[in-house]
């Protein structure tokens, strides 16, 4: 892993030797998203789906820290990290990109360097790339002192994915349009889940695409009213948020990743309330009636051979917060020398 630049550095501008202060590094710890509601509409002209969803953040997390560094880039660990792009496609560098210019930065070279550590499943219906993309403003807006409010970097986020927004305010949030409109639901339950990571991701737009291809045949189930989740939500009780769980977009990651019907019937064999793939998957999301069982189900999934692997998580939890900013050990000398 390469350095990054902490506390001060000497440098000289013309005659004088001047001390610039290089601000230390900003390290977010970011959330994943479940929808616990997920109802599709029709595709817009602009390719997008109307949305209405409730999102709720889990307590997998994904660690971005944001440094001045004059190697400027992206570089990704943990797992799943081979398989994410660290060029320009990287969606927290087209998040540095958006701020830079927002800022009036130069975006071709805004002397950042990010360092992504993965605990969130790449392509996995989860956000990852788009926690990413959230933690990447938060953390900028720290190292940059910018003076934005969180509706602000929630504006340029949402430009780089409709995902983007949540992973800012995190909680629990019903969202509209193409999912970027947010209100928060207020509660103060915790409800406890199990999550099965599958071997291969799935791409969002083909299973939007499928999802499209499923209607124009055939009439998969869609969801209910949103409502009576949000009032289970209200009650904290998750026996009867369990049976009012649905996503649109299940039937299509179905049919594109057909074991994933397997791995739904093992959770709940398991002793689940209920199990829903999660957005576009192709992870799955079991909700269980404790923190004891969630730990059960987990045990016993783990063995049932239907998943790569197996996280338990807490939801909702906050959205993307700076959890380090490491200040330089030694007094700060003055600014500049002659
Ligand atoms: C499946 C969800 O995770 C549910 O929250 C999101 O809808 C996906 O959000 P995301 O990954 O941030 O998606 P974006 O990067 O905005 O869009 C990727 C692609 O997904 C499809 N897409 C996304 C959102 C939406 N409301 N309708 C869509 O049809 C479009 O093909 C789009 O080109
Ligand atoms: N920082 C990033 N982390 C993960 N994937 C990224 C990142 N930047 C770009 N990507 C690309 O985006 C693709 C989708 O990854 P991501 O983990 O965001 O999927 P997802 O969780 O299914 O997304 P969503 O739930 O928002 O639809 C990956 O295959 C990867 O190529």
């Amino acid at each position: 892993m390469s350095r990054l630049s902490a506390g001060g550095a000497r440098r000289r501008v013309g005659s004088t030797d001047v001390l610039a202060v290089v601000p230390p590094p900003v390290t977010v710890r970011v959330p994943a998203k479940v929808n616990l509601h997920l109802s599709v509409g029709d595709v817009r002209p602009d390719g997008y789906h109307e949305l209405v969803t409730v999102f709720q953040a889990l307590s997998l997390t994904d660690e971005v820290t944001v440094a001045v560094a004059d190697d400027p880039g992206v570089e990704v660990h943990g797992e799943g990290a081979a398989t994410v792009p660290t060029d320009a496609s990287n969606l927290a560098w087209r998040a540095v990109q958006a701020l830079a210019e927002r800022t009036g930065r130069d975006p071709y070279d805004p002397k950042v360097r990010v360092v992504i550590r993965k605990g969130i499943p790449v392509a996995g219906g989860m956000a990852g790339g788009s926690a990413d993309a959230a933690a990447t403003l938060v953390g900028l807006a720290a190292l940059w002192k910018l003076d934005m409010t969180r509706d602000e970097l929630a504006e340029v986020g949402a430009r780089l994915g409709s995902d983007v927004p949540f992973a800012l305010y995190g909680n629990t949030a019903l969202g509209a349009g193409r999912g970027e409109r947010l209100v928060p639901v207020l509660g103060r339950h915790t409800f406890h889940w199990v999550v099965a990571l599958d071997r291969r991701g799935l791409s969002t737009p083909d299973v939007y695409r499928e999802l499209d291809r499923l209607r124009a045949e055939s009439r998969p189930p869609r969801v209910g009213a949103v409502e009576p989740v949000l009032e289970a939500l209200a009650t904290g009780d998750p026996r009867q948020l369990a049976l009012l769980l649905g996503n649109d977009l299940q039937s299509a990651a179905v049919s594109l990743r057909p074991s994933l019907r397997r791995t739904l019937r093992a959770g709940v064999a398991a002793g689940a309330l209920a199990g829903i793939v999660s957005g576009s998957g192709p992870t799955c999301a079991f909700l269980c009636a404790d923190g004891a069982s969630a730990v059960r189900v987990a045990a016993e999934l783990s063995g049932a051979g239907v998943c790569r692997t197996v996280r338990v998580a807490q939801g909702p939890v906050p959205g993307a917060r700076v959890v380090a900013c490491e200040e330089p050990t030694r007094p700060t000398p003055p600014e500049v020398h002659a």
